[in-house]
C-alpha cells in the first residue's frame, strides 16, 4: 500500500489582490522552492489565479480554487466552471466549505454535483465537512459529518473516491483560535475514513484526510502525528508567505 499523500493547503478565502498574490508567490517560492513533501497547495480567489499560474506553474506549489459550478457551461451568471479552472492550471478545488454551506446556503445535493463535475474535469476536490458548536455540544458531531460525507460522495465508484481529499473542519474552530484537540481531530478523521471505507475500503485507506480550524506553525506537528490526519487546510495562517512556509516546514 503506497503511503498516503501529505498535503498542506492554504485557503486565502476573500483575501489578496492580483498584485498581492504575485508578491506572495515569489516570497513563498523563495522559502519552499525545494520542498518535496508535504504537497503544498494554494487556493486563491478566482481573480488571482491567472497571475499565480504564471508564478507557480512548474514549481512545487499546486494551485487550487475555492469553489466552482456544477455546470459545465451555460447561462449561470457569475459562476466559474471546472474547465475555466483547468485552463488556469488549477489541480485542486475546495468544495463545500462551511462558509459556503452557511452563508451561501449550499446544500449537500449541490456539493455532490460539484464533486462529480470536478472529478469529470480531472480536478481534485478538497471536500470540506464539519459540525457546528451546537451539533458538537449535542453529541451529534459524528452523525452530522458522516451524513455530509455520505451525501456529498453518493454514487461515486472506487476510482472516483480515490481521487478525493476530505478536509474535516469543525466550524467552531474556524478563525476562532480554538483548535480541536489533536485527539478530537484524530477521532473525527478516523470516523470519516471509516465512513468512506463503507463505500470502498481501498479508497479509504489511501485517502488523504486533512484537518482545518486554527492550524498554525505551532500546532501543525502535533496534528500531523495522528494516524488519520494527513495534512491541513489552513485559513488565516496561510496569508503570510513566511508564516505559511514555516507551517509547511513544521508539518
Ligand atoms: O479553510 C480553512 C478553514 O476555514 C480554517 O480557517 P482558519 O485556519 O483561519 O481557522
Amino acid at each position: 500500500m503506497p503511503e498516503r499523500r501529505q498535503i498542506i493547503a492554504g485557503n486565502w478565502k476573500m483575501h489578496k489582490t492580483v498584485a498581492e498574490a504575485s508578491y506572495y508567490a515569489v516570497e513563498l517560492l523563495e522559502r519552499v522552492g525545494a520542498v518535496g513533501s508535504p504537497e503544498i497547495v494554494v487556493c486563491a480567489p478566482f481573480t488571482a489565479l491567472a497571475a499565480l499560474k504564471d508564478e507557480l506553474e512548474e514549481s512545487v506549489v499546486h494551485l487550487g480554487a475555492q469553489n466552482m459550478s456544477w455546470a459545465a457551461e451555460g447561462a449561470y451568471t457569475g459562476e466559474i466552471s471546472a474547465r475555466m479552472l483547468k485552463e488556469l492550471a488549477c489541480t485542486y478545488v475546495i468544495l463545500g466549505h462551511s462558509e459556503r454551506r452557511e452563508l451561501m446556503h449550499e446544500t449537500d445535493e449541490e456539493i455532490a454535483r460539484k464533486v462529480k463535475a470536478a472529478l469529470e474535469a480531472e480536478l481534485t476536490p478538497i471536500l470540506c465537512v464539519g459540525e457546528n458548536l451546537r451539533q458538537r455540544e449535542e453529541g451529534r458531531a459524528s452523525d452530522v459529518v458522516r451524513g455530509q460525507v455520505e451525501q456529498d460522495l453518493a454514487g461515486l465508484g472506487e476510482e472516483e473516491l480515490r481521487r478525493i481529499v476530505i478536509a474535516y473542519e469543525p466550524i467552531w474552530a474556524i478563525g476562532t483560535g480554538k483548535t480541536a484537540s489533536s485527539q478530537d481531530a484524530q477521532e473525527m478523521c478516523a470516523d470519516i475514513r471509516w465512513t468512506v471505507a463503507q463505500m470502498s475500503g481501498s479508497a479509504a485507506s489511501g485517502m488523504s484526510i486533512l484537518y482545518g480550524g486554527s492550524v498554525k506553525p505551532e500546532n501543525i506537528a502535533e496534528l500531523m502525528r495522528k494516524p488519520d490526519i494527513d495534512g491541513a487546510l489552513v485559513g488565516g495562517a496561510s496569508l503570510d508567505p513566511a508564516g505559511f512556509a514555516t507551517l509547511v516546514e513544521n508539518a
